[in-house]
């Protein structure tokens, strides 16, 4: 182990940054574990779930009693039964003041409580995409991972807040009543029970239908999300080539499959409503047939009978509820599993030494194999030594693995074969925070923040002084172009940079990099936008910068890179040449082909 690196353990705190605490667990597509899962984060919340259990407790057990009084008051008018009407009727006040109180309180626990567990999920959520390999958000739309982040997170939220509630103070009601029936009158309340078996069946039939349908809805929806950010950003593309019409057709098309699963899904769960008012309904009428049978029978009173009549409705009213939170739960689990899927994945793994500053850095690739998909290697048996504070080009057609030497440098991706070292030490070894924060790298595609100039330029080191930033911007020879910006450094880039061209963007991006002033410098086609005179300008004052430092710089202009102290020339995954310009001139192979077809006619 060399002695610039000393060993970091991920950090045990509970923040977002740091995992999850299913990290381990294998990821389960059943209800019972989802919702098993689901209950760990209310196990956070403790206090607000017993308030709100509490609160709804009290309104239930207040709501089974008050048709009680109200017997007991039809009885006292009827002469059936002797009391206080007045004391009576103050109880009754009483009672339904309280219902009204406890369902407030009851209101308040739980929204709090969706919102903090809303919370949990967001930030778990945030903190495990931006702890996600690189490969994981190359091979996911955009649009997807945004959608598990606000439409699932959000069909969880409102669930917890409405579903819950209602879930326990409909059981609740369901048991109460159901007690309090048998012991008024066990016929009459047999008759009821018989709804509740008709209403199970049709609930478990209809529901395994909306479970189908809100999973299919929720993945076209991440789809379409997928598909609108596709032509937003490439939009001057689509307008570029008319491509209006084949966008809004591929648009459409999802579309149309959202709506018909949406259709789909809103049928089955809104037919659920009515199918178990129907039910209850229909139980109402045998109640009330019955009910008055008996009473003129001698076996109970009015008062009896009205209080039935209340109660009836109360017990299938939780019976409608529950079988309607049912779908709604059906599609916050099948929600909840696509957050959980991206919650399972693999992080960077944070384990590894720190790599502590060395002046002099140099770069060893050893035997290495890599590629994408497994079986179809890009680089293959790839050696390559980058002396310290020495600057090398890698020059070679378009795919011929140049970019992948830089993605697995940097630990986007690791290597299938082979090693990386840094000075004597394998960069697999090395947490990606601590090897990243001693690479600069600065790629064809800029990406800016919608924020001042002088944010993003501090971007790269926060601890930068105003001075440090105007000296970066200097050397990268976009001081005067900001300068002459209204606000100078305090001009706010809008739409990630759109305010400023793209070479000026360029330019900044570079300057960036200065300012984090790395041990290594790497530049993928990092000037290609900006004009000749510019690129001459800015490689001079690299070579400044760059003194006794490493950099790995890749172009398509040779012109560029005349001056490298070796240039390496890949084809297909492997080195074919490398030397210098003069070397490789020489030599007339490969480089020699490549720089006559670009300045044929021009003198070397
Ligand atoms: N994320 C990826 N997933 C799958 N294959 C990829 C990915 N990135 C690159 N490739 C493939 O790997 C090969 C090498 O690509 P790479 O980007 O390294 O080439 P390059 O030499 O940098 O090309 P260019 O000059 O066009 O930037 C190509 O065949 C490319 O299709």
């Amino acid at each position: 182990m060399s002695k610039n690196v000393k060993t970091q353990t991920p950090q045990s705190g509970i923040g977002p940054r740091r995992g999850n605490m299913f990290a381990e667990t294998e990821y389960a597509k059943d209800i019972g574990w989802t919702l098993k899962r689901i209950g760990l984060y209310f196990v956070k919340e403790k206090k607000l779930i017993f308030g709100m259990l509490a609160a709804v407790l009290g309104g239930t057990l207040a709501g089974i009693y008050a048709p009680m009084l109200q017997s007991n008051a039809v009885d006292i008018i009827a002469g059936q039964r002797s009391g206080d009407l007045q004391t009576t009727i103050v109880f009754m006040l009483a009672t339904y003041l309280m219902i009204s109180l406890l369902r407030m309180a009851q209101g308040v626990f739980s929204a709090k409580l969706s919102l903090r567990i809303v919370r949990q999920f967001r930030e778990e959520l945030f903190g495990k995409v931006i702890d996600l390999p690189v490969k994981y958000t190359d091979t996911h739309s955009h649009g997807d991972v945004m959608s598990r982040m606000t439409n699932d997170v959000e069909n969880i939220s409102t669930t917890v807040s409405q579903a819950l509630p209602s879930l326990f103070s409909g059981v609740l009601t369901i048991i109460g009543t159901a007690a309090i029936m048998l012991w008024l009158c066990w016929q009459l309340a047999l008759l009821s029970c018989g709804t509740i078996f008709l209403t199970v069946i049709v609930t478990r039939l209809l529901s395994s239908f909306v479970r189908k349908y809100s999973k299919e809805r929720q993945t076209l929806l991440g789809s379409m999300n997928g598909t609108v950010e596709e032509i937003v950003n490439g939009y001057r593309t689509v307008v570029a080539y008319n491509q209006q019409d084949k966008s809004a057709e591929r648009f459409c098309d999802v579309s149309d499959k959202l709506t018909k699963a949406g259709i789909r899904t809103e049928v089955c769960s809104g037919v659920m409503g009515p199918v178990m008012n129907c039910i209850g309904n229909i139980g109402f009428v045998v109640i009330a047939a019955f009910g008055g049978y008996f009473a003129i029978h001698g076996m109970i009173s009015v008062g009896v009978i009205s209080a039935f009549i209340v109660y009836a409705k109360q017990f299938s009213r939780p019976i409608n509820e529950i079988a309607q939170i049912y779908g709604q739960l059906q599609s916050a689990i099948a929600g909840a599993e696509r957050v959980f899927q991206v919650l399972d994945e693999t992080s960077e793994d944070l384990y590894g030494l720190v790599w502590e500053d060395q002046e002099r850095v140099s770069v060893r690739f050893e035997d290495v194999e890599f590629g994408y998909v497994k079986g179809k290697p890009v680089l293959k048996n790839f050696n390559l030594t980058i002396p310290a504070g020495k600057k090398v080009a890698l020059v070679g057609s378009t795919g011929s693995g140049k970019s992948t030497v830089v993605n697995l440098l940097m630990r986007y991706y690791d290597a299938d074969k082979g090693a990386i070292w840094i000075n004597d030490q394998n960069v697999e070894e090395i947490t990606r925070d601590s090897l990243r924060k001693h690479v600069g790298i600065v790629l064809q595609d800029t990406v800016l923040f919608s924020d001042s100039i002088h944010h993003n330029l501090q971007y790269a080191n926060e601890n930068a002084t105003a001075e440090e930033i105007k000296k970066a911007a200097e050397m990268s020879r976009c001081h005067e172009m900001i300068e002459l910006l209204p606000q100078g450094y305090e001009t706010l880039l809008t739409g990630a940079g759109e305010n400023i061209s793209q070479g000026q963007r360029q330019l900044l991006a570079i300057a960036r990099a200065f300012v984090a002033n790395p041990r290594i410098l790497i530049l993928d086609e990092a000037t290609s936008n900006v004009d000749t005179r510019t690129e001459k300008a800015i490689q001079d004052a690299m070579q400044e910068v760059m003194k006794g430092r490493t950099s790995i710089v890749i172009a398509h202009r040779l012109s560029t890179i005349r001056d490298a102290d070796l240039i390496v020339v890949l084809d297909q995954g492997r080195i074919v040449e490398q030397g210098n310009h003069d070397e490789l001139l020489a030599r007339k192979q490969k480089y020699y082909d490549l720089y006559m077809t670009q300045y044929a006619g021009f003198a070397t």
